[in-house]
């Protein structure tokens, strides 16, 4: 399956789905084939170079509107033949249209244990309610934000003198192991969305 990433930042996930791909042993059916950021000069575009994949920036400060800004995206990728979205840090609200389109093939990747601490602060409300408790969430996107099926979801322990940074950098490690897994759910059919939102699991 043809792979599209789009991005916002350093790009630790993005690092962590081109190595997961093209690590022969895990045969696996994704590849990615363009990343796109938002934003220029970012860490995650010289992974993406690194890694000879072609990459794009489509800045948002450059649309009239976020329509525009998400139609422009979706072309890029059209244009590109991806079949599968992933966002890897992305840090803009997609609207329903874009939704709609790659509806069934779009995934996200949230730093915390959803439907817990929405949005786009996780660490912060997670470290302000004391929990002991926190990971991360693959999860399908739908229009309403951080909402959609949940495909992964890794735990990691919460210290009292965590920090953001500390509590971020925990988690990240739980991350790039549940990304690829759940963009190869996705790749390899085992999973699909049904049009209500509801996951159908063909190989459990
Ligand atoms: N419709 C839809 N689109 C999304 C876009 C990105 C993410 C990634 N997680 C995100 C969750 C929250 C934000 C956020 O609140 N950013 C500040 C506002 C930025 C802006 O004006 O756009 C961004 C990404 C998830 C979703 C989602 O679940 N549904
Ligand atoms: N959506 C959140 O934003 C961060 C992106 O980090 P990176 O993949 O750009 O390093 C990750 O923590 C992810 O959960």
């Amino acid at each position: 399956k043809r792979v599209g990433v789009l991005i916002s930042g350093s790009g630790t996930n993005l690092q962590s789905l081109i190595d997961y791909t093209r690590d022969v042993s895990n045969n696996s059916c994704a590849e990615i084939l363009l990343v796109i950021s938002n934003k220029d000069s970012v860490q995650g575009l010289k992974r993406a170079k690194q890694a000879g994949i072609n990459t794009k920036v489509i800045n948002h400060t450059e649309y009239k509107s976020r329509e525009e800004f998400d139609e422009a995206v979706s072309l890029s990728l059209e244009a590109a033949g991806v079949e599968i979205v992933c966002l890897a840090g992305f840090m803009r609200i997609l609207s329903s249209d874009f939704v709609k389109k790659w509806h069934g093939r779009l995934l996200n990747i949230h730093p915390s244990l959803l439907p817990s601490f929405k949005g786009a602060n996780a660490h912060k409300l997670v470290l302000e309610s004391n929990v002991r408790i926190s990971g991360c969430t693959v999860h399908f996107v739908a229009e309403e934000v951080d909402a959609g099926a949940i495909l992964i979801q890794e735990s990691v322990p919460v210290y009292p003198n965590d920090t953001e940074s500390t509590l971020s950098e925990r988690v990240k490690k739980v991350e790039h192991k549940a990304f690829p897994k759940a963009l190869e759910l996705v790749a390899s059919e085992a999973v699909s969305l049904k049009p209500g939102g509801k996951l159908e699991w063909k190989h459990y």
